[in-house]
């Protein structure tokens, strides 16, 4: 069976990295999106093990010294984010193509380890547009909002180390930009001489 393609996503906080995950799930494409630990506390409506795992810094670091992340990172406010291995291991075997909505020094272990891994980085069309929408979320104080903004930039300079760019500006262009992405991805050589084999072996049959 032909494996799962990897994905990266980045973007600076409130680019709309969630909401464009969000919908791309809701197409009929066999994609999953890996869920991370943290140490943040949730916000109001997150839920454990749907969009993280909620631990705290001791079980985190006995899971660093376990073993079971692929990539972590402190991110914001001196808290640990990480991605577990297994479950990317078990859907990419099963042809499921997985998705990680991740930060660049995340993205940057990841390319070591895993060097056909495909990236994405989502960017905002203007800094007054990127306060405007971590404000209109909601989520966050003014506190964290204004630490949010202040990493944006530092996340944003690290955009050619990835594959693609993507602005979202209009939402349904950067959904249809991303789909485009993906598609040429599953269009490539080595992914269509894994799902074609057969066919493959029997036109090239002397
Ligand atoms: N390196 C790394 N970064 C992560 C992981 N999970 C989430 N992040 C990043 O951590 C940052 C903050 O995430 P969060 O606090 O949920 O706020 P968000 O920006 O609104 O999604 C985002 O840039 C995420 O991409 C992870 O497992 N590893
Ligand atoms: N293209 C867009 N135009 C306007 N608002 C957007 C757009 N994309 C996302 N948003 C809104 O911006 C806010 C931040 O988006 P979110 O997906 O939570 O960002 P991230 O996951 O990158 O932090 C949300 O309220 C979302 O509905």
């Amino acid at each position: 069976m032909a494996q799962g393609n990897l994905y990266i996503i980045s973007a600076p906080s409130g680019a709309g990295k969630s909401s464009l995950i969000s919908a791309l799930l809701k197409d009929n494409h066999k994609m999953k999106v890996s869920v991370s630990h943290t140490t943040r506390s949730p916000r109001p409506g997150e839920v454990e093990g749907e969009h993280y795992y909620f631990v705290s810094v001791e079980q985190f670091e006995q899971l660093i010294d376990n073993d079971v992340f692929l990539e972590y990172a402190k991110v914001f406010g001196g808290n640990y984010y990480g991605t577990s291995l297994p479950m990317i291991e078990k859907s990419l075997a099963q042809g499921i193509d997985v998705f990680l909505d991740i930060d660049w020094q995340g993205a940057q272990q990841i390319r070591e380890k895993v060097p056909d891994v495909k990236s994405i980085f989502i960017l905002p069309p203007s800094l007054v547009e990127l306060e405007r929408r971590l404000i209109g979320r909601g989520q966050d104080s003014e506190e964290v909002i204004l630490d949010r903004m202040a990493k944006a930039q530092d996340e944003m300079s690290h955009y050619t180390e990835y594959d693609y760019v993507v602005v979202n500006d209009d939402f349904e262009q950067a959904l249809t930009d991303i789909r485009h992405i993906l598609s040429a991805e599953q269009l490539k050589t080595r992914t269509q001489s894994l799902r074609y084999q057969g066919l493959i072996t029997e036109l090239l049959a002397k």
